[in-house]
């Protein structure tokens, strides 16, 4: 099997690609904003352009109790994935019309979902479990799920390949920071703890999320007349984070312009956003017991060398320093820390496709 279709549906963007056998690009595109609605004009345009492909791999944020590792798409698989979408508002219903894009367009090539969810299914139980009633969770199986993970896994193993580590004995955290954002605890090769929780929203500020708020914030705000629970769906999904701390959005090039312009509430912006991803770094070397690695990836991890720099400041007690230059030159895969740095960091591009080209490969092998 050589070439792989993989439709990436995010928050913000569908990001489509067509890898080749070694992973080579053949074609690709990105469109941002996309809401799922105009289900397959987009994918339909892009394939008409595209090589002749073998296989279609699909992102899903959620794979709830059941899917731990990639699985073929049919009218069952399907259906358990649907049924997964109110624990991730944002995403699922956009992998799903991605999904159903690609079958009408593709109806005798085997598709497979890839899961968010799955690379955290390693999680020890201290580490996964809520401190909530145990009736509650197994009514419903709360749980930690965790997401980002085709990205941790990808970035986790890139730069422990770079820096000429073996897997088995590499701590590695992984921050992800895209318009979703998390950071990640890796552990020879497998998710030992992550940021997010049950659902996308929990863990560190992202560009419209909140992250973690006090529970008894949340009761309190639908106590008596003060929201409705849309209201406050609608508030902590799409009006918080950065969007909702600035007043200028969610993208953190805006927010940044905003404060070097002298908004305070910008600069706040920023200080809140910098304090809670140390704090998340600190956290997950100690779920670690140690850290080897510090890996930056998606698109603020990426491009933002102030905010790496700035993140790095804060926790030279770990054994990370970076190097000002190697860090202000970089957006390519490439170690950015001081040469006497005892933690090695990197800066990773994201290579969710490569990742879901490898597990569709593997998924479809399998049978
Ligand atoms: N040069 C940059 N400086 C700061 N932030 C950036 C830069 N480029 C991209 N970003 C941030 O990355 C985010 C998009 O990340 P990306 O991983 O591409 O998206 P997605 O989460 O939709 O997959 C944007 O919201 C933006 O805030
Ligand atoms: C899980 C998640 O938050 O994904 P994204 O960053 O694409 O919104
Ligand atoms: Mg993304």
């Amino acid at each position: 099997m050589s070439a792989v279709l993989v439709v990436n549906a995010g928050s913000s963007s569908l990001k489509l690609r067509v890898l080749d056998a070694d992973d080579t690009v053949l074609a690709s595109h990105d469109i941002q904003r996309w809401t799922g609605q105009d289900e397959t004009a987009p994918i339909a345009d892009f394939l008409a352009d595209a090589p002749k492909v073998h296989a279609v791999g699909h992102r899903v944020v959620h794979g709830g109790p059941e899917f731990t590792g990639p699985v073929r798409l049919d009218a069952e698989t399907r259906a358990a994935i649907e049924r997964l979408s109110e624990l991730a508002p944002l995403h699922q219903p956009r992998a799903l019309a991605g999904i159903d894009a690609a079958t009408a367009l593709l109806p005798d090539v085997p598709q497979v979902a890839c899961f968010d969810t799955a690379f955290h299914a390693t999680m020890p139980p201290s580490a996964a479990t809520y401190a909530l009633p145990a009736a509650w969770r197994r009514r419903w199986g709360l749980r930690r799920y965790g997401f980002h993970g085709l990205s941790h896994a990808y970035a986790s193993r890139r730069a422990t390949g770079l820096a000429g580590l073996a897997v088995e004995r590499a701590r590695v955290v992984v921050c992800h920071l895209g318009a979703g954002a998390s950071v990640a605890a890796v552990a020879g090769g497998r998710s030992v703890d992550t940021t997010m929780g049950f659902t996308p929203l929990a863990g560190l500020v992202m560009a419209t999320r909140s992250g973690d708020v006090d529970p008894g914030l949340l009761l309190w705000l639908l106590h008596g007349d003060r929201l409705t629970l849309d209201d406050l769906a609608d508030g902590l999904e799409h009006a918080s984070g950065l969007a909702g701390l600035s007043g200028h959005g969610g993208d953190m090039r805006d927010v940044r312009r905003a404060a070097a312009a002298g908004d305070p509430h910008a600069a706040l912006a920023l200080e809140v956003y910098v304090h809670r991803l140390r704090q998340a770094v600190a956290a997950m070397a100690a779920s670690l017991g140690g850290l080897d690695l510090l890996v930056f990836t998606g698109g603020g991890g990426e491009h933002d060398a102030a905010l790496r720099a700035e993140t790095a400041a804060g926790l030279g007690f770990l054994g990370i320093t970076l190097d000002d230059e190697r860090n202000r030159g970089t957006s390519e895969d490439a170690r950015i820390s001081a040469p006497d740095a005892t933690v090695t960091t990197w800066v990773i591009t994201a290579r969710e496709d490569i990742e879901i080209a490898a597990q569709t490969r593997a998924a479809l092998r399998a049978r």
